[in-house]
């Protein structure tokens, strides 16, 4: 079947900027998605993140597919990216024993200088911190907005078995993360669910002071399926700020991405 033709222009036109001095952040999530996306080599395995910023990533990729014989296998962190993959034309893999991806690339709602990070504002954490778990390269793609000195304004997104609901929102709330339960955006009475059928629930901490010490007090909740906070899982980011891309790297000083001819 013929795959649509997608274009550069309708990637930037996914939305306008606020105002004339406001960062244009579809701009700036493609800059990051094509600075990943040629980083790519043939044959490898890639896991497929899920957002607004790995959006363009996969369509970029299944652009390399079709127009410039790329050979690659992926597996997608959410519905919505795997279906976005086959419109495409990326070769999807099921999970299975044994395998591994040699690069991620995925969006993140909050980064800092150490690349640990909140993931989850598109309640895909779950299979998220899977593939990334079954990587060897996690690489994030960011706009100007996520890279933060301290982690925990963006609240911290928990998935969550239905049934351990009130007890899970009573632990969070004895660890000060003020718990909101996520509601349905096209059904705004009903709670959200995520493609496992399970909760999120968004934790409102505003400063993680210690997120290690918070992913082992988080982990031990019954009930608690996944938290949003990566810790030591990505190598490097690519933050996009109005036309420049750098990369980050744990503890390093950023450096133009234009530096990198491959993965850094
Ligand atoms: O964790 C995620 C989805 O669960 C996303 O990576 C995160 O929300 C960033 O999304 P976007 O690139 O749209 O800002």
């Amino acid at each position: 079947m013929r795959q649509p033709r997608l274009r550069l222009q309708f990637l930037l036109n996914v939305s306008a900027p606020q105002s004339a001095s406001a960062p244009d952040l579809a701009a700036e999530k493609l800059l990051a998605a094509t600075t990943a996306v040629g980083w790519v080599r043939d044959g490898m395995r890639v896991g497929l993140g899920t957002g607004s910023t790995a959006a363009p990533f996969i369509t970029l990729l299944g652009q390399r597919v079709r127009e410039g014989g790329l050979r690659i296998e992926a597996t997608a962190t959410s519905r919505a990216s795997e279906e976005l993959a086959r419109q495409v034309g990326i070769p999807l893999l099921e999970p299975r024993r044994g395998l591994r991806f040699d690069l991620t690339v995925d969006g993140a709602d909050e980064l800092d200088a150490q690349l640990r990070l909140i993931k989850g504002g598109g309640g895909a954490l779950l299979r998220e911190k899977v593939i990334a778990t079954a990587s060897d390269y996690l690489l994030i793609v960011a706009d100007s907005t996520k890279a933060v000195g301290q982690l925990g304004r963006f609240p911290l997104p928990l998935e969550v078995v239905p049934f351990a609901l009130p007890w899970v929102m009573d632990a969070v709330a004895d660890l000060g993360g003020a718990p909101v339960l996520r509601m349905d955006k096209q059904n705004p009475l009903e709670p959200a669910h995520s493609d496992q059928g399970n909760l999120l629930v968004d934790c409102h901490f505003q400063q993680i002071e210690d997120p290690a010490m918070l992913a082992a007090q988080l982990i031990v909740i019954p009930g608690m399926v996944e938290h949003g906070l990566f810790l030591g899982l990505a190598r490097a980011a690519v933050v996009a700020q109005g036309g420049q891309a750098q990369v980050w790297r744990p503890g390093q000083a950023p450096v133009a991405a234009s530096e990198f001819t491959a993965l850094p």
